[in-house]
């Protein structure tokens, strides 16, 4: 049963806010708490919609109401299946953040999106502090973390590893590190990037994604920030056509089928 709707209208992003899970204990959220929360308003005339249905908040375009809606699901969904099947450490992704047998460095993931690649680190054994700055973005990401952190599975070590900032990494990436009074080793950005490939191509799921946070132009003003905070190395995913973010060559990088990881070391990794 759909519960009621957000109509988003125009976003403000609010000041950056440390989100814990503390607002959801209180009580079963409701679209006009999540609303309240990030600064959402209705509009008639809005895009988007927030549904809050069967206890999983999810994102709806609305003129392609067939499509299925896009929701953070650390639980079930396909990041679930990754963590008991996908290559463990062996994953390029770890490979380049630089976690082996005895080194699982803290990770501040500056551009968090839908939290996939935060939390296979996670997974992994990282402790992950998740930078967001879209409203609506961190709302999916807080909603999937209330329902990790009540799991009976994996709650116990999703409360401890993975936590979220609202904000730009731009200019508050050292907020985010201090409200998690801990030393980072590694930033991991991940900006959006065009596609290149026709749209039809591009999954529509990834197309609606897009088409609500834009297309991240001022990218190239995240590799600074991260590489004054990031003691050991600053990690950028690519498509594989992009150019290097704010034209600097990494220190090396690790090529996947599409894309690949522009490592930035700054020290070696330590056990
Ligand atoms: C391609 S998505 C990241 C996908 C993510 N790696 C995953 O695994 O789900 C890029 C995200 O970064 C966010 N973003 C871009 N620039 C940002 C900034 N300066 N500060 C915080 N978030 C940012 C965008 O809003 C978007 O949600």
């Amino acid at each position: 049963m759909v519960m009621g709707v957000i109509i988003i209208g125009s976003i403000f992003i609010k000041q950056s806010l440390i989100v814990t899970s503390i607002f959801f204990n209180q009580q079963y959220p409701t679209l006009e708490s999540v609303a309240e929360r990030w600064g959402l308003t209705y509009s008639k005339d809005a895009e988007f919609e927030l549904v809050f249905e069967n206890n999983i908040l999810s994102l709806i375009k609305r003129d392609e109401p067939k499509l299925k809606g896009i929701s953070v699901d650390f639980v079930s969904g396909a990041v679930a299946h990754r963590r008991k099947f996908g290559g463990g450490r062996g994953q390029s992704i770890a490979k380049a953040v630089g976690l082996k047998q005895g080194v699982t460095p803290t990770v501040v993931d500056g551009t968090a999106g839908l939290g996939r690649d935060a939390f296979v680190l996670a997974s992994l054994g990282c402790k992950v502090i998740m930078v967001e700055r879209h409203p609506v973005v961190a709302a999916l990401l807080e909603d999937g973390l209330r329902r990790a952190y009540e799991d009976s599975e994996i709650g116990e070590w999703m409360n401890a590893r993975m936590s979220l900032f609202h904000g730009s990494s731009i200019d508050t990436l050292a907020d985010a590190a201090n409200a998690a009074g801990t030393e980072i080793d590694v930033v991991y950005l991940d900006p959006m990037y065009p596609h290149r490939e026709k749209s039809a191509l591009v999954k529509k799921e990834m197309r609606v994604f897009q088409s609500l946070v834009g297309a991240d132009l001022d990218a190239d003003g995240l590799l600074k920030p991260a590489m004054e905070l990031a003691s050991k190395r600053v990690v950028v995913k690519r498509p594989d056509y992009a150019e290097d973010l704010d034209g600097v060559k990494p220190s090396t990088v690790i090529a996947t089928k599409k894309n690949r990881f522009d490592v930035y070391v700054k020290a070696a990794m330590i056990s």
